[in-house]
């Protein structure tokens, strides 16, 4: 079991922010908590890495209670960049995490150089940018290479080139065996690394894999569009026609069946684009459509 939280309960005051989250990580994946703004994801992650008691409930990290001290070196936790000093340089960070774990100089600038920081961090932190700040923190969360990487709000402020970079980085970490929890408001991003989704609602989980709520769309542009669709409707193939082009859904048929029908009737195909639809629908279904007592799994 690499993380198991059982019965979490957590308020300030009187609002109560975690009404008993209970779920577990048995192997190495991505896994994502999603939530709108002041749902309690970062209130979550901060009690599973010990940084905030909970007012009940347990959780273990690789068999050991999250108090246990020597979980630390099997475990990150990459929190905002309010974390970071701006008087020191990036390689001060990660010194410091590197002297406090036993780490080699040589595993500081692999990382550095991994993450793609080497060539500004011997520049202190004030003089970052967002994303170089978010590299820097997620360099610091990678360097003790942990089994379980938490990480609150990755792709933060980052630019498409290198959101790219930092999503090839999780899927690479995950292929070597590390598991990560990750915050993130971006749904998109989110659906590129993985389809285990754990929504917070109203301080229950709903949790979900999105595999099975995805939906590929092909959108085919052709020279003949009224012929394209008698055709494709005569062979039984549900088609919408939006302007020039057709919407054709996986779950209804295969593309190289389209494709045979078209070529078939001597239509030219101009342009074939796939959309896929997932986590932003079911986000929407869960947060706005329906009430939380009916969708609550717990
Ligand atoms: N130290 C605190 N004292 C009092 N209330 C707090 C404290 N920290 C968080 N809260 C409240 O708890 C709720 C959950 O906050 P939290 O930061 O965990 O949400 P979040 O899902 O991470 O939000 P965001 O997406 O905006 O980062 C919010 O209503 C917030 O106001």
């Amino acid at each position: 079991m690499i993380l198991s939280v059982t019965d979490v309960y957590k308020s300030y005051g009187k609002e109560q922010v975690l009404k008993g989250i209970t779920f577990e990580i048995e192997e190495p994946q991505i896994i994502a908590l999603v939530g709108p703004n002041g749902s309690g994801k970062s209130t979550l992650l901060n009690i599973i890495t010990n940084l905030l008691p909970a007012d009940k409930g347990k959780v273990t990290v690789l068999g050991k209670n999250n108090h246990d001290p020597n979980i630390f070196r099997e475990i990150s936790f990459m929190q905002d960049n309010t974390v970071l000093y701006e008087y020191l340089t990036g390689y001060d960070h990660l010194q410091f995490i590197c002297d406090v774990q036993g780490l080699s100089k040589k595993q500081l600038l692999n990382t550095a150089d991994r993450i793609g920081i080497t060539s500004y961090l011997n520049k202190k932190v004030k003089n970052y940018s967002l994303g170089m700040k978010q590299h820097l923190l997620l360099a610091m969360a990678v360097v003790n290479k942990p089994k379980l990487m938490i990480l609150d709000e990755p792709l933060n402020g980052l630019d498409p080139t290198s959101a790219i970079r930092v999503r090839e980085l999780l899927l690479a970490l995950r292929d070597e065996g590390t598991t990560i929890l990750l915050s993130s408001h971006n749904l998109a991003e989110i659906d590129r690394v993985t389809s285990s989704i754990l929504f917070l609602k109203k301080g229950n989980l709903i949790k979900e894999n999105m595999a099975e709520f995805e939906q590929v769309r092909y959108q085919i542009a052709v020279d003949q569009t009224e012929k394209a669709v008698k055709a494709l409707a005569a062979a039984g193939v549900p088609v919408e026609q939006v302007d020039r082009h057709l919407h054709i859904y996986r779950r209804d048929v295969a593309l190289d069946q389209v494709l045979k029908i078209l070529e078939h009737e001597k239509i030219v195909i101009d342009d074939i684009e796939k959309k896929v639809f997932g986590t932003e629908e079911r986000y929407r279904k869960i947060f706005t459509e329906a009430k939380a007592d009916e969708l609550v799994e717990v």
